[in-house]
């Protein structure tokens, strides 16, 4: 098979700085590839080589001149409508035959389009896969929850601990701990257990994780 997009061994450099240190990937046709990264992990750097508009430094790099679609963070800046919209259309675009490859800083981004999904950090690919593989393995979503007296959030923590066998992360500013929540019957497990410590809680929910977290995971 034969890739509209597919690069070897990858490495650009500005001076000193390594902005692409050995990235291999490979794009189908009728497919997009989601290239997730935090500000300087060497997104942009990566769609310039991809466009032509800097050569590598070594590697090697073969793009299609027709039915390919580079976007560097096509949804920066857009309100949830008009994002919306440019995900229909590139999903679109993808359903034509086009091997698309965009950039983007967002995790739920990359999930929703992306059919295969490379994590870039400091211009290393620290994980790459089906979007579906990364997301299972990224754990979803995360639990957090704060104890109403600061004093109680030791025992909150411990008990976060043995439910799930993971340390939780404790924000100082805001006193919130949060563990990734694999379960889908962790709250209510733990709400019976809060419970029957007479623990009072200000705030529990379950969100997304953010970038930071899911790089960490990966790496
Ligand atoms: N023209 C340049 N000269 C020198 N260094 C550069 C240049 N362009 C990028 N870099 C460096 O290369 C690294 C990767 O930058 P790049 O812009 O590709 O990252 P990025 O993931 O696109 O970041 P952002 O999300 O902020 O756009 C960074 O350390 C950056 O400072």
């Amino acid at each position: 098979m034969s890739y509209p997009i597919h690069v070897e061994g990858l490495v650009k450099r500005y001076g000193g700085t390594v902005a692409l240190d050995g990235v291999d990937l490979r794009v189908p046709a009728g497919s997009v590839a989601g290239v997730l990264g935090s500000a300087g992990s060497g997104k942009t750097t990566l769609i310039r080589v991809l466009s032509g508009l800097t050569g590598p430094d070594a590697g090697r790099v073969a793009v299609r001149r027709a039915g390919v679609l580079l976007l560097d963070e096509p949804t920066a800046g857009l309100g949830p409508h008009d994002r919306d919209r440019r995900w229909d259309q590139i999903r679109r675009t993808a359903g034509d035959g086009t091997a698309v490859l965009l950039t983007t800083r967002l995790p739920e981004e990359a999930g929703q389009l992306a059919d295969r999904m490379i994590a870039l950090d400091r211009g290393r690919v620290v994980a790459s896969g089906r979007a579906g593989e990364l997301r299972r393995r990224t754990g979803g979503r995360i639990l957090q929850v704060r104890a109403t007296v600061a004093a109680d959030g030791a025992a909150v923590a411990a008990i976060l601990h043995e439910m799930t066998g993971t340390v939780p992360a404790r924000d100082d500013r805001t006193g919130l701990l949060s563990v990734p929540a694999g379960d889908p019957m962790l709250m209510s497990a733990l709400v019976r257990r809060l419970d029957a410590a007479d623990i009072p809680v200000d705030e529990l929910g379950l969100r997304l994780p953010s970038l930071d977290e899911v790089l960490r995971s990966l790496r």
